[in-house]
């Protein structure tokens, strides 16, 4: 099977089933045999297909008299598909993409293949001024051209001005940059880029984290012989500062309270080598099977699996941790690069987290035994779900202090204060906020 098709049958898949778009790339890369350029065509027009489908729509609805919302999924989907190579992809030529979606039209929806054809060669006909955006109102011009829910917009523009909200929505436009944790346990850093450098890998030292790599060119990495042997495991560098903050010492007892699919568990019990133990727990059953997975695979003898509700009171926890990690649920919107589609969350479905956050900070705060250390995360960059549920922790926790992060050196501004926010745009890395706490009686 040919890129093109991939790409609709995982599109397909994320508009019928709702699924992350990693998740559905991840099932269908693994059922499919397909080459290396293949598998980077495919990855391309699935991400930019989502990044901008806001973007993508609006065109098609210009010159179309039965609108996206009224199309069929698989006409609206190739249609998009369509699109997104005329606009966007320089190495494809107009008339390739046209002839290619109409194939995939003929072979999933004959009658409509008339229909897809006319409207893409209208588009390659009047190119410059079809796939520009005209619309007066600001949020809605911002809303359609990047492809964001408009209250996003919105949001931001109160939140950080206008010029700052520019620069978020042209960063989070960017190609992620892809890292590996070295497993230290196994191998060190400098010999880890040799062995990646020999099977042709380019692998550079990241500065900020001394067991951080940024690879650039690493394709199908689970089935990569390195990777089976459990050299690295794959993480942004912002979620491997959690590690770094939380910083936990030998023979240490850890609580993750939220804790799939294992990222963080792994990385302190690895910083704690192989000694006391990281207790990792997690709602969802499924998810469980990931943090044991790689457990097993990076070697890990200091990791207990646990299903728990951890907006529910565990008594047998209470004040028995030295560290204890709440790395919970959020909107995401700092990893908007990795998961495009979160630009299109609706209010409504967000408005519940803070309590939720809340709700499992407070539960975490009871385990933590006295001079203990308590960090709570996120990977977004909204400040209610940031440092406004710190603040209001620390008034009512009057046992609890934020303490100075010095284990990093990345936001200067305020991690004397005791918390990092990272944006995007400003850091180069996944937008995230970390606070780091401490039991003082
Ligand atoms: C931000 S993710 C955690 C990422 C993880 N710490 C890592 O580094 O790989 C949040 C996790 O919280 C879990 N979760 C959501 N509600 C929860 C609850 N009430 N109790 C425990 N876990 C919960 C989700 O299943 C999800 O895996």
């Amino acid at each position: 099977m040919k890129a093109r098709e991939i790409a609709y049958k995982v599109l397909l898949d994320i508009e019928e089933n709702n699924n992350y778009s990693n998740t559905s790339i991840n099932k269908h890369f693994k059922k499919i045999e397909m080459t290396n350029q293949d598998r980077g065509l495919a990855t391309e027009l699935i991400y930019g297909v989502i990044e901008n489908q806001y973007y993508l729509d609006y065109i098609i609805n210009k010159l179309s008299k039965i609108k996206t919302q009224k199309m069929s999924t698989c006409v609206k989907i190739l249609l998009r598909l369509g699109v997104y190579q005329i606009a966007f992809l320089d190495s494809i030529s107009d008339y390739a993409a046209v002839n290619e979606t109409v194939n995939l039209v003929k072979k999933y929806d004959k009658r409509s293949s008339g229909f897809v054809n006319a409207i893409l060669r209208n588009i390659i006909r009047k190119k410059e001024e079809i796939l520009k955006v005209d619309i007066d109102d600001n949020i809605m011009y911002l809303s359609t051209k990047y492809s964001y829910s408009p209250w996003m917009i919105k949001n931001w523009i109160k939140n950080f001005g206008e010029e700052f909200t520019k620069d978020l929505l042209d960063s989070n436009n960017e190609k992620p940059n892809l890292y590996l944790r070295v497993n230290t346990l196994k191998i060190n850093r400098g010999e880890l880029i040799e062995k990646l450098n020999n099977i042709g890998v380019k692998a550079y030292k990241v500065n900020l984290i001394e067991e951080a790599i940024r690879v650039e060119n690493f394709k199908n990495i689970e089935n990569n012989e390195l990777f089976k042997e459990g050299l690295f495991t794959v993480q942004d560098i912002s979620s491997m500062l959690v590690g770094k903050v939380v910083n936990p010492k030998k023979n240490s007892l850890v609580l993750d309270m939220c804790s799939a699919p294992g990222g963080k568990t792994t990385h302190l019990a690895t910083l704690m080598n192989n000694t006391g133990e990281v207790l990792a727990r997690d709602i969802f059953e499924h998810k469980l099977k990931l943090i044991t997975s790689t457990v097993n695979r990076l070697g890990l003898k200091n990791v207990v699996v646990e299903k728990f509700d951890s907006s529910k009171v565990d008594e047998k926890s209470i004040n028995k941790f030295d560290y204890v990690l709440a790395d919970v649920p959020c909107s995401g919107l700092g990893i908007i690069k990795r998961k495009p589609e979160i630009k299109y969350k609706t209010k409504a479905e967000l408005k519940d987290l803070p309590l939720i956050q809340k709700t499992i900070l407070e539960n975490a705060s009871k385990y933590v035994k006295k001079d203990g250390i308590l960090v709570y995360s996120t990977c977004t960059i909204e400040d209610t779900e940031n440092i406004n549920i710190i603040n209001e922790f620390i008034k009512t926790n009057n046992d609890f202090e934020l303490v100075p992060i010095d284990e990093v050196n990345v936001d200067l501004d305020n991690q004397d204060k005791g918390y990092l926010k990272i944006y995007p745009n400003i850091h180069g890395m996944d937008g995230f906020f970390i606070a780091k706490l401490r039991k003082v009686r």
